[in-house]
């Protein structure tokens, strides 16, 4: 099949290269020239494993073009994505600006019947208004259908989410439209929910909405097995036990991060707002995510009070491992209060690298700790779990190492003389 996939972030690179391995023929609009030309150069602009690779197989066959020309691709394409970002707006609604800019520019290129797909995160009733307004400007409804195919991928294991989704939701009318992007998917054997427009845009905030919440809850757990003396893991790993709570996202620690989960929860609250329904759960997830970073600090605070002219070290800059994306991240937010308070930092990650106030930023995973006072792991990347303690001990002037993704084993550094902080633990 010929495909068109709108946008060149996570969603739409991921996108355009699973399709182009599953055997369709991929166009991938974007409308930075400069990214584009990288693309095209086989150079992937983000740092997701698997996906340069996949990249460049399928520009060397011929599978997968980049362009910014919207309109030759979708004069070859039967279906459309789109994958444009949505931001959130300082009020908590979306910024839609991206999404109306595409619909306009498609509304002079449809010329024969197009499947049109929305990937990207967006509020109810959005695709029944990129209908309304697609007619609106001219275009004839018997020549495109809109279908809602929410994206479930998760930043650093996309690839394999897309390749091996748990579900495929299809949101739309009629069954000419849901059958196509079926037959896309056919190869990928996905279990599919097919529902309404409305329903698959609220399953992906609800679902988003469910998993911070989780995340919220174990954090809220960890703070009074603080102060009771409790193991948090062990919690966790008891609850997860029951099928009806699961393993998954209970990892407490610094609090959710990412172009995701914040922007999402803050859509959902304010469409319920937007109905005078008071989302008491939503907001609550929220508080108690914003406040995990002030709460790590006072730890940090009240185990070493005198931390001026200290060296402190962080690991960790983007909002997970694997990725170089630092939106919303929790280990910034620590970087920018630590630095407001008068600390010096030094700064390690194994991707990201941007200017920050106040803070040195080190290649070199062990130089970053020379003579340091206190290490703070604030990002899980493998190569911190995996550290040469007995190197990390030598070469720093202090003993302790404050965990704030408890992902580090305290049984594994106390035989090098380090002192174990996370949270919940013992
Ligand atoms: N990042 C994720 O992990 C993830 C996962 C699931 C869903 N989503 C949703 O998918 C959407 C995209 O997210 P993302 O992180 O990939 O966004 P992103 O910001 O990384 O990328 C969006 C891309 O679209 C391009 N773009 C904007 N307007 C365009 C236009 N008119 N024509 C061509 N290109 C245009 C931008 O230049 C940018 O490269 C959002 O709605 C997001 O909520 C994201
Ligand atoms: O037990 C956990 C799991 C995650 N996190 C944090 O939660 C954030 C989000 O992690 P994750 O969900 O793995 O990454 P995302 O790439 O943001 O993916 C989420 O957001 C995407 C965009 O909507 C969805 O498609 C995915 O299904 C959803 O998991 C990160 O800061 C993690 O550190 C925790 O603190 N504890």
């Amino acid at each position: 099949m010929n495909v068109c996939v709108i946008g060149a972030g996570y969603v739409g690179l991921t996108t355009s290269a699973v399709l182009a391995d599953l055997g369709n023929y991929v166009y991938c609009v974007e409308k930075d020239e400069q990214k584009v030309e990288t693309l095209k150069n086989g150079h992937c602009p983000i740092f997701e494993p698997q996906l340069e690779p996949l990249i460049k197989t399928h520009l060397k066959n011929d599978r997968l073009y980049f362009t910014s020309n919207l309109a030759k691709a979708i004069n070859d394409s039967s279906i459309i994505f789109i994958a444009v970002g949505t931001p959130t707006l300082s009020d908590g609604s979306t910024n839609l600006s991206f999404l109306e800019s595409v619909i306009e520019e498609l509304s002079s290129c449809i010329h024969s019947y197009k499947v049109i797909t929305t990937k990207s995160t967006v509020p109810i009733g959005t695709n029944q208004k990129i209908i309304d307004e697609l007619i609106s400007l001219g275009v004839p409804s018997h020549l495109f259908d809109v279908v809602s195919n929410p994206e479930f991928l998760r930043e650093g294991s996309a690839i394999q989410d897309m390749l091996q989704p748990d579900r495929i939701v299809i949101g739309g009318k009629g069954n000419e439209p849901i059958h196509s992007i079926k037959q896309l998917y056919e190869p990928l054997k996905a279990p599919y929910l097919v529902t309404s427009l409305e329903g698959a845009e609220m399953i992906k905030y609800a679902s988003n909405a469910f998993l911070a919440t989780k995340i919220s809850f174990i954090n809220e757990m960890s703070k009074i097995c603080d102060s009771y003396n409790i193991d948090i893991e062990k919690v966790a790993e008891g609850i997860g036990m029951d099928p009806r709570i699961g393993p998954h996202f209970l990892g407490a620690g610094l609090g959710y991060g990412g172009s995701c989960f914040p922007k999402d929860l803050k859509a959902l609250t304010y469409l319920a707002k937007q109905k005078q329904i008071i989302p008491y759960l939503l907001e609550a997830t929220k508080t108690i995510n914003d406040q995990q970073v002030e709460f790590f600090i006072e730890k940090l605070m009240k185990t070493e009070p005198d931390l001026i002219d200290k060296k402190i070290t962080i690991w960790g800059l983007s909002f997970k491992p694997n990725t170089d994306d630092i939106r919303e991240s929790q280990s910034i937010k620590m970087i920018k209060l630590l630095s407001a308070k008068g600390y010096h930092l030094h700064v390690h990650d194994p991707v990201v690298n941007i200017p920050l106030s106040n803070t040195t930023f080190y290649e070199s995973l062990y130089d970053s700790i020379e003579q340091s006072d206190v290490l703070i792991i604030a990002t899980d990347w493998e190569l911190y779990k995996q550290a040469d303690w007995s190197l990390v001990s030598k070469k720093m002037k202090g003993n302790l190492l404050f965990d704030c993704r408890n992902c580090i084993l305290p049984e594994t550094i106390s035989h090098f003389g380090l002192h174990y902080l996370g949270v919940g633990r013992l």
